[in-house]
């Protein structure tokens, strides 16, 4: 089950059928056949049952068999998933070895894995869909950065979530890629302002339903840039794993239905090679998750 937000907000179901990709509208469809709740946006479906999403998923079926409300994937324009977060993207730094190692240096930071979950936040802002430009921000920055990174839709709220428990409160999972003007991140210390410029959180395409993503163990994160591999590792190489890191954010701080945590990127950013590859306008940057597909975005 794989879902999207159209153009307009619209809710959108990404179905294969008979090897073609097809996106139903929910909303139109839903309304066109008088049904109740009425899924109006991704942002209010994360915290239905698994009973409700189902009955969703079946009402995209319906549609695509009766030809309505359904066009070819490559003939809409698809938006990040939840384009305006209710609050920031929580975010995971360094929580794979060989990218803590790959920065030590140019950071003035340690090569060894962190003892605690390194915890960032982007800002909501900062947020743009697939096929989106990513401003290149020349007058701030002459470092500017990939991350390509595994991200989680929080469906269920909690606090204090035990680890066994953990996975049940996410409804969801998506690509994202964590740009970052590196030598803004050196300047102010913190990492926020680096990380929030407008544009530098695309996401998406999709948002898959928990119940039918690979497990961690099979998932690949990469990121390619014009074409050239430069990221690529698979999920169980995080430091902190996603039941830990639910568990960590959720101590004692509410996790609530469409908080969107970024889970870290793995080795081979532009800053980790000598000499660096930093991105350039033009530039075309694929970050690709197994499961959610491929996020594709241009410099500018
Ligand atoms: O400033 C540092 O110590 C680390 C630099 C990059 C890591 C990073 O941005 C991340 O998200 O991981």
């Amino acid at each position: 089950m794989k879902f999207l937000t159209l153009e307009q907000g619209q809710l959108g179901a990404l179905i294969e059928d008979e090897g073609q990709q097809q996106v139903v509208d929910l909303t139109a469809a839903a309304k066109l056949f008088e049904l109740e709740p009425l899924p109006m946006t991704l942002a209010e479906i994360v915290g239905w049952t698994d009973e409700q999403v189902a009955a969703l998923w079946g009402l995209a079926q319906v549609a695509l068999d009766k030809g309505v409300s359904c066009r070819a994937y490559s003939e809409v324009k698809v938006i990040a998933p939840i384009p305006q977060p209710r609050r920031n993207i929580l975010c995971l730094g360094k929580n794979y070895l060989d990218h803590a190692k790959e920065v030590a240096e140019k950071m003035q930071a340690s090569s060894d894995a962190p003892e605690h979950p390194i915890i960032f936040t982007k800002a909501t802002t900062s947020v743009i869909g697939p096929g989106d430009d990513i401003p290149a921000h020349a007058e701030l920055t002459r470092k500017l950065d990939y991350e390509a990174e595994l991200a989680l839709i929080i469906g269920k709220e909690g606090r204090d979530i035990p680890e066994e428990q953990a996975l049940d409160h996410v409804f969801g999972y998506t690509a994202i890629n964590d740009v970052s003007a590196r030598d803004l991140q050196k300047d102010h210390v913190q990492w926020f302002r680096a990380k929030s410029l407008d544009g530098f959180a695309p996401m998406g395409p999709v948002v898959v339903h928990r119940s039918v993503m690979p497990e961690p163990k099979d998932i690949q994160v990469s990121c390619h840039i014009n074409g050239e591999q430069r990221q690529c590792a698979n999920l169980d190489q995080l430091i902190f794993d996603l039941p830990t890191i639910i568990a960590t954010l959720s101590k004692g701080m509410t996790l609530l239905p469409g908080d969107i945590i970024a889970t870290g990127t793995p080795a081979g950013v532009g800053m980790g090679f000598r000499p660096s590859k930093y991105l350039k306008s033009g530039d075309e940057v694929v970050v690709s998750v197994s499961g959610v597909g491929s996020l594709t975005n241009r410099v500018v």
